[in-house]
């Protein structure tokens, strides 16, 4: 079994994993990542092959990747690539993880010309979501994994996403019940659209809710300043204003987002960036076609669609809702 972890997980939860692999009687080669959004990159990626080749790898082994999204997104994109394809098994240890990234075969490491610009759809056999993982998760990274379970409200299902304006509190308090009641619901939902369509041919985009300007924030600021969570939260504001500016939403959107971002514990304004970076990268957005940005917008809360918008409009929003 080849296990990847990164340098902070491991000392917190190693030895437990360790004791629950022993009792296969599978030998372990674990490699342990520098922790941080700017390690997903060609480097880790290189590292990770070079070492299970040494390690003597062979197609009958399995990855396991015990982290967040960072060791995730990259264990599964060497687990793709090596020999063609090594099975995977993901054990995500953040929220964020275990309501969005271990679910759906996305993999992939970040370029400087933006998010995870390289990577496969390459499906985890199994994913194992222990919520007790969680209880040593620093409070900024809990916030921002509820940015992506916020998330799910607008695009697909009014209901949660009026549940969790009352249930916030209880969450951030990490009360368990409401906890696996969220995650439940996340894993649900995202399962759901990526079964309708895996390869994001069409539906699948809706995911993206927020990223295309959440993921420009942060290549254009540099890897690792605004956690992805937080990304995502300042993205959906400028998404959900742009649905209002472009499509007429009910502001009503804009102003309900805000206020269940901030009791979540998330940023509302931006930092400020060069506009012209700021088109650039999101030109650069695999959503783009021939150079044209489209932005995942909500028409009402509980629907999504792939909107083209010009740029002007855009920026404007990003404007609107950067210090
Ligand atoms: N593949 C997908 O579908 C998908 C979906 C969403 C996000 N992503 C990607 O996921 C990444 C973000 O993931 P993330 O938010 O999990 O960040 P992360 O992997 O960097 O983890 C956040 C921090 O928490 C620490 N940590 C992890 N588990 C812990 C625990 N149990 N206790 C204490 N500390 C712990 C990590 O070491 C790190 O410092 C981004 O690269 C993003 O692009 C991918
Ligand atoms: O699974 C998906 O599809 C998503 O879009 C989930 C996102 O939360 C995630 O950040 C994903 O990695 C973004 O995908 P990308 O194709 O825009 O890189
Ligand atoms: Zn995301």
């Amino acid at each position: 079994m080849l296990l990847v972890s990164n340098e902070t997980v491991m000392p917190l939860h190693g030895a437990a994993l360790k004791a629950e692999l022993a009792l296969s009687g599978r030998p372990v080669d674990s490699f342990v990542l520098p922790d941080g959004e700017a390690h997903k990159n060609w480097q880790s990626l290189q590292s990770l092959l070079e070492f299970w080749a040494e390690a003597g790898a062979d197609r009958h082994s399995v990855v396991l990747a015990f982290g967040g999204g960072v060791v995730g997104d990259l264990a599964g994109c060497a687990a793709a690539l090596f020999m063609r394809g090594l099975r995977f098994i993901q054990i995500p240890t953040t929220l964020l993880a275990q309501v969005d990234s271990s679910v759906g075969g996305k993999t992939g490491i970040n370029l400087p010309q933006g998010k995870n610009l390289v990577g496969s759809f390459h499906q985890p056999i199994a994913v194992w979501a222990d919520q007790g993982l969680l209880r040593t998760l620093p409070e900024r990274e809990f916030s921002a994994g509820l940015a992506e379970v916020i998330k799910y409200g607008p695009i697909a299902d009014s209901e949660f996403f009026s549940w969790l304006e009352g249930a916030m509190p209880a969450l951030r308090q990490r009360d368990s019940e409401t906890l696996a009641l969220a995650v439940r619901r996340s894993c649900e939902i995202k399962a759901a659209v990526v079964g309708a369509d895996e390869r994001e041919g069409g539906v699948r985009a809706i995911l993206n809710f927020g990223h295309t300007f959440g993921h420009a924030l942060e290549a254009g600021l540099g890897y690792g300043r605004l956690l992805h969570g937080e990304a995502v939260a300042l993205g959906m504001v400028m998404a959900a204003e742009l649905s209002h500016r472009h499509l007429g939403t009910d502001p009503a959107l804009v102003s309900r987002l805000q206020a269940l971002l901030r009791v979540a514990g998330l940023p509302i304004r931006a930092p400020r960036m060069d506009p012209a970076l700021f088109m650039q990268l999101m030109r650069g957005d695999k959503k783009s076609v021939s150079g044209m940005v489209r932005y995942v917008l909500i028409p009402a809360i509980g629907q999504a669609e792939l909107v083209a918008a010009p740029d002007e409009m855009a920026l404007a929003c990003v404007a609107a809702h950067s210090e």
